[in-house]
C-alpha cells in the first residue's frame, strides 16, 4: 500500500425514516483517519456508532456531507464502484456469524480475493499465510462450527486482511466473546492490522477494548463529543510489540513488507495480556477446494445492503 491519503468524513449526516418521522443518526461528523491509525468509536446505544462506520465504509449512503478515500468521494461512485472499493480497499470484521458455515477456514479467509478474481492457488495461499500468522496453522480445513468463537474471529480477521486493504472496519468484534478471548482477538486484530499498514476503525461499548486503539472517539446523539489519544501511540501497540519474527509472511506481489515499527513499551497495557500470535507457518501448497458460493447482497464486498 503506497497511498498515504487518509479516510476523511466532512459534515457527515444521516437521517433515517421520512420527513414525518425522522431519526437523526449522524449530525455533522468531521473525522480524519490516517493510514496505520487505529480508532475506537464509543458512545451510548443509539448514538450513531454503527451508522458512522457504515457511512465511512460505503455501506450506507449518508444524507449529507462527504466521505473521501484516496481522492474519491464515495457519494460520487456508482454502486458497482462502491462495491469494488469495499471488496478491494476495505476489510470487515463483525461481531459474529460472518463466516460461511459450509466453507473451511482457508476458503472463508480467501473469499475476498476469490471474489475479486484472484487465482485460487494464490488466494488460498495468502489466506493460509494470514491464518498461520494469526495462530491458526493446522486449522485451515476446519469449518466455522469446528472453531471456538475466538478462533472464528481470527479467521474473520484473516479474511479482512487477505486483500491487503487500506482500512479495516470492525463492529463490536469482541461483543460475542468472553473478556479474555476478546482481548486475544483485539491483540490479533490490532497487531495484524498494524503489520499490514492498514487503518483500523473499531466500534465498541467496552473501554478496555478501546484502549487497544491509538484514538478513541466519543459519540452522543449523532455527534462526536470528544476524542482521546492514547499516551503511548497505539494502546495495542504498546501492549503488544510485534517481534520481527512474528510478522506475517509476505507475498511480494500484493502484500507490502510489514512496516518496520519500533517495539513500544506498555504503560497502558490491557489488564489481561493475551499471548502473541503464533509464528507464521510456512505456506503450504493450497488444495483445490470447491468453488465458494458468493452470498450476494449479504457481505460488505457483495451486493448492496
Ligand atoms: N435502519 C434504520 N432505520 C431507522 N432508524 C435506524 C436504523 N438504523 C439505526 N437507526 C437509528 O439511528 C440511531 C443510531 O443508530 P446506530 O445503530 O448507528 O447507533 P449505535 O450507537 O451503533 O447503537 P448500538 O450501540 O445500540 O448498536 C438510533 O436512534 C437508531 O434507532
Amino acid at each position: 500500500m503506497t497511498d498515504a491519503s487518509p479516510l476523511v468524513a466532512r459534515r457527515l449526516a444521516k437521517t433515517y425514516g421520512d420527513a414525518q418521522n425522522p431519526t437523526v443518526a449522524l449530525d455533522g461528523v468531521d473525522l480524519t483517519i490516517s493510514p496505520g491509525q487505529s480508532v475506537a468509536i464509543m458512545g451510548p446505544s443509539g448514538s450513531g456508532k454503527t451508522t458512522l462506520l457504515h457511512c465511512l465504509a460505503g455501506i450506507l449512503a449518508p444524507s449529507g456531507g462527504t466521505v473521501t478515500w484516496r481522492g474519491a468521494e464515495l457519494g460520487g461512485l456508482s454502486d458497482a464502484q462502491r462495491t469494488a472499493l469495499r471488496r478491494d480497499d476495505f476489510g470487515f470484521v463483525f461481531q459474529s456469524g460472518q463466516l460461511l458455515p459450509e466453507l473451511p477456514a482457508e476458503e472463508n479467509a480467501a473469499l475476498p480475493l476469490l471474489l475479486a478474481g484472484s487465482e485460487r492457488p494464490h488466494a488460498v495461499s495468502r489466506a493460509r499465510q494470514w491464518l498461520g500468522y494469526l495462530g491458526l496453522a493446522g486449522m485451515e480445513q476446519r469449518r466455522p462450527g469446528e472453531l471456538s468463537g475466538g478462533q472464528a474471529q481470527r479467521v474473520a480477521i484473516a479474511r479482512a486482511l487477505v486483500g491487503n486493504p487500506g482500512v479495516v472496519f470492525a463492529d463490536e468484534p469482541t461483543g460475542a466473546l468472553d473478556r479474555t478471548t476478546g482481548y486475544e482477538v483485539m491483540h490479533a486484530l490490532t497487531t495484524a492490522t498494524r503489520a499490514s499498514g492498514a487503518a483500523l476503525v473499531v466500534v465498541t461499548h467496552d473501554p478496555e477494548v478501546a484502549r487497544w486503539c491509538s484514538r478513541t472517539i466519543s459519540m452522543r446523539d449523532g455527534r462526536i463529543i470528544g476524542e482521546a489519544v492514547q499516551e503511548a501511540a497505539g494502546g495495542q501497540a504498546a501492549a503488544a510489540p510485534v517481534a520481527p519474527s512474528a510478522q506475517p509472511m509476505v507475498a511480494p506481489t500484493q502484500q507490502p513488507a510489514p512496516p518496520a515499527q519500533p517495539a513500544q513499551t506498555a504503560p497502558q497495557a490491557p489488564a489481561a495480556q493475551p499471548a502473541p500470535p503464533a509464528q507464521p507457518a510456512p505456506p503450504a501448497p493450497p488444495a483445490p477446494p470447491a468453488q465458494p458460493v458468493a452470498p450476494a447482497g449479504t457481505t460488505p464486498w457483495g451486493g448492496a445492503r
